[in-house]
């Protein structure tokens, strides 16, 4: 098949890389000129495992434009552009204007595929605009093991108003030998939000746990976690504690889909508690800290991690930026280190950071940190991930999240 796919971002090129890998010639558009032309010359402008190499493998069936001509002949065009949430509300701008270009140029028969996440309705709507068969087809992709989920994803959800519109999709995904779900636009649209919203309130949730775990002298949040995770209705994934979460998507997508609900009458609690939990995620950080170490103003805290989770360079929302923003208001001083991401603040080596400062805060749950505990001896430290092992620290001068104070000997 020839298809065509419009905004060459996370979701995006790894699309097409994994498309093009499948044999399909792929026509990548996107309006940012400088990441064409970076992409034309070899150059893929985004860290993702496993993506330089398979973009490489495909070179030859993979073009690269940011002209909307070269789409006249496709079969399919996917679009991920992005989706942001601009003051608590869906931002639709990128989609739409990708969907007036599409209208331009597309052949008739040509199926659009909306790939960016959009609330019910929205694709709908870009039917109607372009006068296309418009598939819902939503993206569960994880930065950091994009690739691997792509093609190894949980299910592939197909949202059609036509069975044969819908059929070409699932033609296109069979490979990944996923259970298809197939389901009305609106409801593919649905499930994506419902999806991250359960997502994000798991996490949440455990994070409050976390917070009473740290009450209860000889608790650890992570064997409740052990212990709920073990039931296979709750399951084990997503109840990992600590700073809260970030992204790309998580952030963006419960706020829109909480505003949305309220707009609809229905608000949707469960997500708002969730929110609500979560922005105080960064200041537990500070507050932990500033328990052990006393005043930060004038006295310098490294944040190992930057990025917004490990094995990615993106600090989209990432805590760690808004736990810097809350150490400078107290008046620390602060230096980071991160293995991909770069951030507003000096950036210096990991033995740098932490050598030169009094505090440390853990941000991001990158393995470069686990084993790291002798290098953090006579340092306040504060372990927003749980990757140290604390019976090989100076209680004294360490918290972590969740972890209750250990209670004396023989009490
Ligand atoms: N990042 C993820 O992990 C992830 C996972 C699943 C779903 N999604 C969803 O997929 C969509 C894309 O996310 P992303 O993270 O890949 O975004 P991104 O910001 O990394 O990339 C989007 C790209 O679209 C381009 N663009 C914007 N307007 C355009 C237009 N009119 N024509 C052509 N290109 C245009 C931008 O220049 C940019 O390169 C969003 O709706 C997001 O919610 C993202
Ligand atoms: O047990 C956990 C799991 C995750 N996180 C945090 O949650 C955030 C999101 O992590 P993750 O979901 O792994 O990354 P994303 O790449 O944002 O992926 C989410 O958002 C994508 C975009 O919608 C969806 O496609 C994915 O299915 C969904 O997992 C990060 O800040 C993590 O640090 C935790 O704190 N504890």
């Amino acid at each position: 098949m020839k298809i065509g796919i419009i905004g060459l971002g996370y979701v995006g090129l790894v699309t097409s890389a994994v498309l093009a890998d499948q044999g399909h010639l792929v026509v990548g558009v996107d309006v940012d000129s400088k990441r064409v032309e970076g992409l034309s010359c070899g150059r893929n402008p985004i860290y993702e495992p496993g993506l330089d190499e398979l973009l490489a493998k495909n070179k030859d069936r993979l073009q690269f434009t940011t002209d909307y001509a070269k789409l006249s002949d496709v079969d399919v065009a996917f679009i991920s552009v992005s989706t942001p949430t601009v003051n608590g509300e869906i931002y639709l701008e990128y989609v739409m204007s990708a969907s007036k270009s599409l209208a331009k140029v597309l052949r008739k028969d040509s199926l659009i595929v909306m790939k960016s996440t959009v609330l019910p309705g929205t694709s709908r709507k870009v039917r109607e605009i372009t006068g296309r068969e418009v598939v819902s087809n939503p993206e569960f992709l994880k930065e950091g093991s994009a690739i691997k989920d792509s093609i190894n994803p949980d299910r592939v959800v197909i949202g059609s108003y036509t069975k044969e519109a819908g059929d070409v999709v699932e033609s296109i995904w069979k490979f990944t030998g996923a259970p298809i779900v197939r389901t009305t636009p609106e409801e593919a649209e649905m499930i994506k939000y419902a999806a991250n919203s359960f997502l994000a309130m798991k996490v949440s949730f455990i994070n409050e746990i976390a917070n009473l775990c740290e009450r209860i002298p000889n608790c650890d949040v992570n064997k409740i976690a052990e212990g709920i995770g073990l039931d296979k209705r709750i399951s084990p994934h997503f109840l990992k504690a600590g700073l809260g979460w970030g992204g790309s998507c998580f952030p963006k997508d419960t706020l829109a889909i909480s505003t949305f609900a309220r707009s609809l009458g229905t608000p949707l609690r469960t997500v708002d508690a969730s929110i609500q939990v979560n922005n105080e995620r960064p200041k537990r950080a500070v507050t932990l800290l500033k328990e052990i170490m006393g005043q930060l103003k004038g006295r310098k805290v490294c944040v190992l991690g930057v990025a917004f989770k490990a094995d990615t360079d993106d600090t989209r929302e990432s805590v760690a930026l808004k736990v810097i923003d809350i150490l400078k208001e107290e008046g620390a001083q602060v230096v980071a280190y991160d293995p991909k991401a770069k951030a507003n603040v000096t950036m210096v080596s990991m033995e740098q950071c932490i050598d030169e400062s009094e505090g440390v805060i853990i941000a991001t749950e990158w393995n470069h940190f686990k084993g790291i505990e002798d290098k953090l001896r006579g340092k306040y430290v504060v372990d927003g991930r749980r990757l140290l092992d604390p019976s090989k620290m100076d209680l004294t001068k360490f918290r972590a999240i969740g972890l209750g104070t250990p209670s004396i000997q023989g009490e």
